[in-house]
């Protein structure tokens, strides 16, 4: 173990080539950051400048998540390991410098506890043994070890003596779990879990609020660089206690919680089911009382709320790496909360879900890419956006009166001209019109008169129709 903890952070990994998994071996860290940096300026660059990534302390084993397939060699030798890049072939891997140390030792014990134990790898083609994957989790604040055993059959024979042979070399593992996958599927995990040891699950400690995790929920496999990202998102939300916000894509509800002490209400939205009972049971286990978790689609659940014309100031989404889609974003854009705080792991999905956003009423503030995937390509981005509300920048009547009072060419007030144009024309025009009419006459008006406050926000213009009937009005009190 010590060995490998003194691996320098550029130095190529055996399996590289073969695995697949880190595309930047043999880089040095400070050398992956800066390509990432000058990745995300050029893909982000319409929407303004980017932050300089928050970089790892340390880039080694940072990974809380290790899963390995088993299976054999044509020899009849049991591998574990990761598959080879497009391939379902296994490389046989016995180290990792990305991945947690005590959940790959935890993987090697298994693998050689299967001999004895007369378990057989599952054969993916014939669908002949039984052991599939293995799965372990750790809670590095909790120090909580959960491991998975993916079989195709719910039948582990002698299993409470296997289970004791694995907490005899390890007795950190806090829980086993048997889950069952008896599909032919690409996918690790099947429907079904049965506890062997322990609770069925393990917990973890972020931002100070203690979380439940299961076997099928989503947890960030990073949990120092998560802490990093979400107060970046807490920062840019500038929630102040009096917000309805949603936190949508909400996971085991860990952006929301830590929102919820911030805010007047949280409602959390996610699709899977084991995820969202995580959910409500973390919001118990920390006392909170203000959010609420919903078992949904999150595009169709923003549909609903958009339809049912609810009020929402914030709207956290952190979506998978496919990003989000026009039903959600649409619906978002129709609720106008103030701001956004959109948490991405896929940054071209990101890119493409921003250009909606900033077509439709929203302009980027702040990006932030975080580093929560040392050696690979990927790349975590919170970015900021805040609602372009034409109307927030046109002043009250009594205001533009007042400052307007200043031209000698004023003969009517504002309201007059309303008045005028309401009773000739049948139309009503604001104060906004009037002031570009006036503008467009070279009559002078206060030099801020209703000018955007952001270069980006987007004015209405006064149509035709109501320019000549403001001008007849111009007309009629002689200004013109
Ligand atoms: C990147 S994770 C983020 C989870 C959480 N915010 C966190 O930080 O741990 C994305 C989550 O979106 C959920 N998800 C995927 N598709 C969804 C959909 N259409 N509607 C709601 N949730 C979805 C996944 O189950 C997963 O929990």
């Amino acid at each position: 173990m010590e060995e490998r903890k003194s691996k320098s952070a550029s130095a190529v990994c055996s399996y590289a080539k073969k695995c697949g998994g880190c595309q930047y071996q043999g880089m040095e860290y400070a050398a992956q950051l800066k390509k990432k940096q000058k990745e995300m300026n050029k893909l982000l660059k319409d929407f303004g400048h980017t932050e300089p990534i928050i970089g790892m302390k340390d880039p080694l084993h940072y990974r809380n998540k290790v899963h390995a397939v088993f299976g054999r060699t044509r020899k009849g030798e049991i591998v574990s390991g990761t598959y080879e890049a497009g391939t379902h072939k296994i490389v046989n891997i016995d180290e990792c410098i990305i991945e947690d140390q005590i959940s790959q030792s935890i993987i090697h014990t298994i693998r050689g506890l299967l001999k004895s134990f007369k378990i057989k790898t599952y054969d993916e083609d014939t669908g002949y043994g039984l052991l599939r994957h293995v799965l372990v989790r750790r809670g590095f604040a909790t120090g909580q070890v959960m491991v998975v055993l993916v079989l195709a059959s719910p039948i582990l024979p002698s299993k409470n003596n296997f289970v004791k042979a694995l907490r005899k070399e390890h007795p950190e593992i806090s829980t086993v779990v048997l889950n069952v996958n008896d599909k032919k599927t690409s996918m690790v995990l099947g429907e079904r879990d049965i506890v062997l040891y322990g609770k069925g699950y393990i917990e973890d400690i972020l931002c100070g609020c203690r979380f439940r995790i299961s076997p099928q929920s989503f947890y960030q496999v990073n949990p120092v660089q998560t802490e990093r990202l979400y107060q970046t998102a807490m920062d840019y939300s500038g929630l102040t206690g009096k917000e309805r916000v949603i936190d949508a894509y909400c996971g085991i509800g860990t952006i929301g919680m830590v929102a919820a002490g911030r805010a007047k209400e949280v409602i959390g939205v996610e699709l899977n089911r084991n995820a969202v009972r995580d959910a409500r049971i973390n919001a118990k286990l920390n006392q909170i009382k203000n959010i609420h978790f919903y078992e949904d689609d999150a595009g169709k659940f923003m549909v609903a709320m958009a339809e049912a014309g609810e009020k929402v100031d914030v709207v956290f989404m952190d979506p998978p790496r496919n990003g989000s889609d026009e039903a959600f974003l649409s619906s978002v854009v129709r609720l106008q909360p103030q701001r956004i705080v959109y948490v991405s792991c896929g940054p071209d999905t990101l890119a493409r879900d921003l250009k909606y956003l900033t077509t439709h009423g929203y302009a980027v503030k702040k990006m932030q890419p975080v580093d929560m995937f040392g050696f690979t390509q990927h790349v975590e981005t919170v970015v900021l956006l805040s609602q372009q509300k034409p109307d927030d920048t046109i002043e009250i009547d009594l205001d533009l009166d007042e400052l307007d009072a200043t031209s000698a060419e004023l003969k009517a007030t504002y309201q007059e001209i309303k008045d005028y144009v309401l009773k000739e024309f049948g139309l009503k025009v604001s104060s906004l019109y009037i002031s570009q009419v006036k503008r467009k006459c070279g009559i002078e008006v206060g030099e801020n008169y209703n000018l955007p406050k952001s270069e980006n926000a987007r004015v209405p213009q006064c149509p035709k129709e109501k320019e000549d009937a403001i001008k007849a009005a111009l007309k009629y009190y002689a200004m013109i």
